[in-house]
């Protein structure tokens, strides 16, 4: 009964593609579900990536309106359809389908090395980094959130589609999610898969966004641009829950039920890093994830988490095999190192968890009607 109400979702909600700001689905609410998908480039033509970026763009102006992607039974008996057909008849589900350039897109081979924005660059390698090659890097990338998850593999489906029939890109890695783990303004704080509310302490206002997420700095078709940090994250959730609830709020730094910080009593409270108790001991303890993860602790950085809950089924142990998906947008890579580098050395929550997937993706701004994204990389 308690969310009720915040549940209520308008499967009928469109947002827009075009727009003269950051790309749908950076600073959008986080809707439920995600296709996450990476791609190669497979033709060193540049003339190729131009076509398809053009009919990316195109699709997923259709997509979002709940549209198919031309026909998906043909009048001419013999052809085939051009859109795969499971998403007629759903709704638009608040559809957004964000496109990022991997920094190995601005090689020559395109003729795109002075055109490489200034902090796209391959992540540092980081601190308990456990990193497959198979689940990290990519050309390109589409994240498609919807709140109904055909409607985001649906997109997904359809766009690999097209850069495969274009012959310009081929799939490279992918995780679907689901249960946002993040929240956005006016949402309820959803879970992770270790049971605690997530996003509590993240970006909302708009003049957040304007100082950590969105580019300031660069030529004006980089502005309003912003750097997509994808994680893919294993949680050992057996492990975890073997462990006392005690011990779990110790990890974070916080209370599992509430969300409240360990210091407080109500999931907002300010955590207060500096109380200690009547032995003297911090009650934030120095290893909790919040402490080496707060901008207070971290020279006032803040990154904006987008981050999706997945499962890959069962290991070969016949153990649940699922994780975090984390996604963050920020106007500098660095941010996320800075966190990430401390948090791979010290935070509690390393016994429980593995980085096995990586990349940087540069998510140029939004196309204007009658454009599309990137257009700017071939004038
Ligand atoms: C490098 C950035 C971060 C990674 C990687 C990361 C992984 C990760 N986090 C959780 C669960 C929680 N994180 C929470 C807070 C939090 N996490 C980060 C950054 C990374 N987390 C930040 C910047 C913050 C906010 C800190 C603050 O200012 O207080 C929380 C607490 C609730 C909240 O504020 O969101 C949880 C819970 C998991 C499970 C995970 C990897 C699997
Ligand atoms: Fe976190």
């Amino acid at each position: 009964a308690e969310a009720s109400e915040k549940e209520n979702i308008d499967l009928s909600h469109q947002w827009p593609f075009y727009g003269d700001h950051g790309q749908a689905g950076v600073t959008t609410p986080p809707q439920r579900h995600i296709m996450f998908m990476t791609f190669d480039m497979t033709t060193p033509t540049a003339q190729a990536l131009q076509i398809l970026l053009a009919r990316w763009s195109a699709a997923i102006a259709q997509l979002v309106q709940g549209a198919a992607v031309g026909t998906v039974e043909p009048s001419r008996i013999g052809s085939v359809g051009t859109d795969t057909g499971e998403a007629v008849g759903l709704d638009p589900a608040s559809l957004t389908v964000t496109i990022g350039m991997g920094p190995s897109l601005f090689t020559d081979t395109y003729g795109l090395t002075a055109k490489c924005p200034p902090h796209l660059r391959p992540l540092a390698a980081l601190p308990s980094d456990n990193l497959q090659p198979e689940l990290s890097g990519g050309d390109l990338s589409l994240q498609a959130c919807a709140d109904d998850p055909q409607v985001a593999y649906h997109a997904i489906r359809v766009l690999a589609r097209i850069a495969k029939s274009t012959g310009a890109a081929q799939t490279r890695w992918t995780v679907m999610g689901f249960g946002r783990a993040s929240a956005g303004k006016d949402q309820e704080t959803p879970r992770n898969l270790f049971g605690f509310k997530d996003g509590t302490r993240n970006l909302v206002d708009a003049s957040e966004f304007n100082q950590h997420v969105w580019i300031k700095e660069g030529p004006a078709w980089q502005q309003s641009g912003s750097y997509q940090v994808v994680r893919k994250i294993k949680m050992n959730i057996e492990n975890w829950d073997t462990d006392r609830v005690s011990d779990q709020n110790q990890v974070f730094g916080r209370h599992k039920l509430s969300g409240a910080p360990l210091s407080g009593t109500r999931e907002f409270d300010t955590p207060d890093f500096h109380k200690k108790d009547t032995e003297g001991e911090l009650v934030i303890p120095a290893t909790a994830h919040i402490r080496l993860a707060a901008h207070e602790n971290n020279q006032g950085v803040r990154i904006l988490r987008r981050s999706y809950n997945y499962t890959d089924g069962l290991n070969h142990y016949g153990q649940l095999d699922a994780g975090l998906l984390f996604i963050s947008y920020q106007n500098d890579p660095a941010h996320f190192e800075t966190l990430q580098r401390k948090l791979g050395a010290a935070d509690a929550l390393n016994e429980y968890i593995s980085h096995i997937g990586s990349g940087l993706f540069f998510v140029p701004p939004a196309a204007k009607e009658g454009s599309y994204i990137g257009a700017e990389l071939f004038s």
